[in-house]
């Protein structure tokens, strides 16, 4: 197999990726040496590649960009989601030989290189999307500088993140306001914002244009770890509850699920995202289940089913909310129009509602950030009565 791309930063080799079921592809290394496992998945979302690297959600997966060319805009700054690189590999079709953009500080091989990320590129990333459709989605390995044993081995060792309870450890290790409003007041909207509602948010692994888009509203968000529990939240004396997205599986969190239960009992306004959407639907008395490939991309159609409306959102879950489960009090409020796959419900009787995909989607699209002004409203009324 031939490989016309050469790294501009000369640490290319030659690096594996193996699946579990066997098959092998082989590519150039373009980040750290070394080798990393996880569950394979691909994402079919066109720009974004910092903010879909640096998500925690994507813990123990390795990434596959269907978009061809990745890393054309290098990297910067400010379009993380988290202060490092989450995903635990990354797989693309071809990387430039120079990374141009106005914003751009570094390339996004030497970011992968800097963090100790073992990604590949130069290979069919077309034909190994079509085994991840069929088959689904599975574990594998990429190594670079060792063989294709060695990357096989590791593949069929990684035991897939059923039953895994990945959300403790990427969480905060301590409590922390968010400061961004400050940065907000002064660039943002160009508003002054009204003293705001308390957003205690609980870090599964959250990401920062969440945190960003509480604090555009007004809010002051106080996060708290994990496993901090419903005492050390109502301690805090919030207007409202925020459960974040974050990796692995939900159904072992039992702390989260055993919080949030009492959190929503109490009538404290609540909003969960994509794993908070899972965990909200087990406190709540329904099941979760493993997706054969999962909803990973940026324009996924999701129906709301109250009004009707069609909206283009961006997705990145591999478990879902089984809706024959949901109890008589959940009221399912959006579907996916891919699958007919459950993508949101609201409590009938708490102020309480929650969302599968990503509202605070980063770079986009943006159809679904009047959720977080629902969210507001919720706390606001709870407030004022
Ligand atoms: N982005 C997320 O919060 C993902 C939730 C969960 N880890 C899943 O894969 O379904």
């Amino acid at each position: 197999m031939k490989h016309p791309l050469k790294h501009p930063n000369g640490n290319a080799g030659r690096a594996i990726l193996a699946l579990a079921d066997g098959t092998l592809f082989e590519g150039v290394a373009i980040g750290a040496k070394g080798a990393t496992a996880g569950e394979v998945v691909f994402n079919t979302a066109m720009s974004g590649y910092q903010e879909i690297l640096s998500d925690p959600s994507y813990s123990r997966q390795i990434v596959t960009l269907t978009y061809p060319h990745i890393g054309n805009t290098g990297v910067n700054r400010e379009d993380v989601e988290a202060s490092r690189i989450h995903a635990a590999g990354l797989v693309v079709k071809d990387v430039p030989f120079l990374a141009s953009n106005f914003r751009s500080e570094q390339d996004l091989q030497s970011w992968l290189a800097e963090q100790g990320v073992v990604a590949i590129a130069g290979i069919d990333t077309r034909k190994l999307t079509r085994i991840l459709r069929e088959k689904g989605a599975q574990s594998g390995a990429i190594v670079a500088g060792a063989s294709a044993e060695e990357a096989l081995r590791m593949a069929r060792e990684f035991p897939g993140l059923a039953g895994m309870d990945l959300a403790q450890t990427v969480s905060t290790a301590a409590p922390y306001e968010w400061t961004e409003t400050e940065w907000m007041l002064g660039h943002g909207h160009g508003r002054q914002l009204q003293p705001g509602c308390h957003v205690v948010a609980f870090d599964f692994g959250v990401k920062a244009n969440i945190l960003r888009m509480l604090a555009q509203r007004g809010c002051r968000v106080t996060v708290l770890p994990a496993k901090a529990g419903a005492a050390a939240a109502l301690a805090l004396r919030p207007d409202g509850v925020f459960l974040s997205n974050g990796p692995g599986d939900p159904q072992p969190c039992d702390y989260a699920i055993e919080a949030t239960r009492e959190l929503i009992e109490r009538g404290v306004p609540t909003f969960g995202i994509c794993l908070g959407h899972q965990i909200m639907a087990l406190a709540s008395g329904a099941r979760t289940l493993k997706m054969k490939f999962g909803h990973h991309g940026a324009n996924h159609p999701v129906q709301d089913v109250e009004t009707g409306r069609v909206m283009i959102t961006s997705q990145n879950h591999g478990f879902a909310v089984d809706p024959d489960s949901l109890p008589n009090n959940c009221a399912v409020t959006h579907i996916s129009l891919f699958d007919g796959s459950l993508q949101g419900f609201r409590r009938t009787d708490k102020p309480a509602f929650c969302f599968q995909g990503h509202p605070e989607a980063s770079p986009g699209p943006h159809d679904l950030a009047p959720l977080f002004d629902r969210f507001v409203g919720m706390m606001e009324t709870a407030r004022h009565g």
